[in-house]
């Protein structure tokens, strides 16, 4: 596959608020990139931009060659998880993935399958009011994978997982990215990207400031962010 995203000259203000300041970059098939900065930086604004929820002052984000509301099967393309997500409590979580499975046209199978992925099969029938936080993210990167989308975006995926969550999140990610997908995680836990992305772009006050490969044996992240946002 070609670029995933790309993103130009991308400018985001709310009034007097340069929340995303000139933005570029691409984001590459078969890695993981982490998206890092401090709070406020500007980084769920890009991603709301990229994924056409929040319309851009100025530069434009590509999805492929093409703005995400222009894709003709979003959800076979991007698979998003954006905060925490509203469910209704008194859905199981099948008839959760059910309904959004009707609404895009997929087949009934993928409901198994994304259950099965982020290992909630035994919890499928339960009530989602009654759900643990780690159970709704699973949730949510669950809704986000039914269409099994080439590109898979995250803002802050660790959020709530417990140690035996974030591991398996870690090696799914890893995964994810190994079958030549792209993974665009935004993030706030440097010791544990690290272990999984493959570039960084570090966001400080709405400016891109640094953009590194990761290697085994590059420079420490969190030393490079601290030196980046200072
Ligand atoms: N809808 C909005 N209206 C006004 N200001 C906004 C809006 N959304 C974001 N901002 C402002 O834009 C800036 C960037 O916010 P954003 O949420 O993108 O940062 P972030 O990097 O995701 O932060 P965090 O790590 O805390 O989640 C902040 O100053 C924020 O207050």
């Amino acid at each position: 596959m070609a670029t995933a995203i790309t993103v130009n000259n991308l400018s985001k203000s709310f009034g007097a608020v340069r929340a995303v300041d000139e933005v570029s970059f691409t984001v590459e098939p078969g890695a993981v990139t982490a998206f890092l900065g401090p709070n406020g930086a500007g980084k769920t604004t890009t991603l709301r931009m990229i994924l056409g929820l929040v319309a851009p002052t100025a530069g434009t984000a590509m999805i492929g060659r093409t703005p995400y509301i222009q894709l003709t099967s979003p959800i076979t393309k991007v698979g998003a998880v954006l905060e925490a997500t509203a469910f209704h409590p008194g859905l199981s979580a099948r008839a959760h993935l059910d309904v959004l499975r009707t609404a895009a046209g997929l087949a009934p199978a993928r409901v198994d399958l994304v259950l099965d992925q982020v290992d909630l099969t035994r919890a499928a029938d339960r009530k989602i009011g009654g759900f643990s936080l780690g159970m709704r993210q699973r949730l949510a990167i669950a809704s986000a994978l039914l269409g099994d989308p080439e590109i898979l975006i995250l803002d802050e995926p660790a959020n709530g997982l417990d140690p035996r969550g974030i591991a398996w999140l870690r090696g799914f990610l890893r995964a994810y990215a190994h079958e030549g997908r792209a993974v665009l995680v935004s993030t706030h836990v440097l010791a544990e990207i690290e272990r999984i992305a493959g570039r960084a772009l570090i966001i400080s006050a709405g400016r891109l400031v640094r953009q590194a490969e990761l290697t085994p044996d590059s420079t420490d992240l969190e030393n490079l962010y601290l030196e980046a946002t200072r």
